[in-house]
């Protein structure tokens, strides 16, 4: 089985269990692997073999030794698949972030790889997109880790016959109730089934690709709600790294707002935010007005500081000179 576990060697590792397939395979492939982990373990209450999941939970904790964390509630509504979710990785932040834990570990394999691409290519997407299930993510506090995006879910359910290792079938599975089940029974489990090794490298050579177009999502100056990034000098790229910023400041682009962008370098969105992108950056901040003094004015001009963002690092007065120091050395 190829298993990456080097991230997780000598290593505060929390391994999200859910007493599945993935994540019960997981569990003895760690141990068999001599990495030291402990557990976490949501109960939503939405099935009747939920109970029996959580005491297996328990039960394996106990016999070996690893520190158990649990979570019940009774989930109800709509929207359950991501309530869930929510839920689930809030919880382990919390863990994570009072046991100082470095990584987290999922169960995610080579089946929900491909699910998620199938899902993505569905509604049409890119490469970014297309590949979002990944190996490492890192965290502002931590690391997820993925260590079996390699491998099909039928080498784990051999792996956990193989070995009497007992496990829970998830029913909800079996219902094709959301989008992602259609993927799953329709295709990918039997296409997987027969050309795992090659859908695996097409992975491997994807995430390579992606590699080599080197998008940097990291920002160059970050302070208050200004962020700087490099440009990029390719539209399609600096438009991704703009639209990922806003998204996760919870602020959509319409294709409208992406093409105004590209096409003015230095606009405002909805009366909101203003995006500039200069020779050499990409500047993101809230649109202010203001007045603004001649010194100041004339060190932006200067120093290539946009007019759209001006008004903004005035108005919260950050240090013009330290964002001059740190994006130009
Ligand atoms: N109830 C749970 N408690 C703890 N960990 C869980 C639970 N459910 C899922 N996990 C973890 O998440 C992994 C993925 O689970 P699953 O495929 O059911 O979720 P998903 O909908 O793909 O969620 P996401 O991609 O948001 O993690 C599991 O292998 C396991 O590591």
């Amino acid at each position: 089985m190829q298993l990456n576990l080097s991230e997780l060697t000598s290593k505060k590792n929390l391994l999200a269990f859910s007493a599945g397939v993935d994540s019960t395979a997981l569990f003895f492939l760690l141990k068999e692997n001599e990495i030291n982990f402990d557990i976490a373990i949501v109960n939503y209450n939405l099935r009747e073999e939920s109970k029996e999941e959580l005491e297996y939970a328990k039960t394996l904790a106990k016999k070996h030794d690893k520190q158990i964390f649990i979570k019940e509630l009774t989930l109800t509504g709509s929207n359950i698949e991501k309530k869930a979710r929510d839920i689930r990785y809030n919880f382990f932040e919390e863990i994570i972030m009072e046991n100082d834990y470095d990584n987290l570990i999922t169960a995610h394999q080579l089946n929900d790889k491909l699910e998620w691409f199938l899902m993505q290519l569905s509604k049409g997407a890119g490469l970014v997109e297309l590949l979002g299930l990944q190996e490492y993510i890192d965290k502002e506090n931590y690391k997820i880790i993925r260590p079996l995006l390699h491998t099909s879910k039928q080498k784990l359910e051999e792996f956990l016959k193989e070995n009497s290792i007992k496990y829970f079938v998830d029913k909800s599975n079996f219902e094709d109730k959301y989008r992602r089940n259609y993927f799953r029974h329709e295709f990918s489990n039997r296409f997987i089934n027969e050309f795992e090794n090659g859908v695996s490298k097409s992975f491997d050579f994807l995430q390579k690709d992606l590699k080599s177009l080197n998008i940097n999502y990291t920002p160059i100056f970050k302070e208050k709600s200004l962020t700087i990034f490099k440009n990029l000098h390719d539209e399609n790229l600096n438009i991704k790294v703009i639209d990922k910023h806003l998204k996760k400041e919870g602020f959509l682009l319409s294709k409208a707002q992406r093409d105004e962008i590209l096409k003015q370098q230095q606009t405002v969105i909805s009366n909101q935010v203003s995006v500039c992108i200069s020779d050499e950056f990409i500047w993101i901040c809230p649109y202010v007005i203001k007045t603004m003094n001649k010194k100041f004015k004339e060190f932006c001009r200067i120093n290539k500081i946009p007019k759209l963002a001006r008004a903004y690092i005035f108005n919260r007065k950050i240090d013009e000179k330290k964002i001059v120091k740190t994006i130009y050395s």
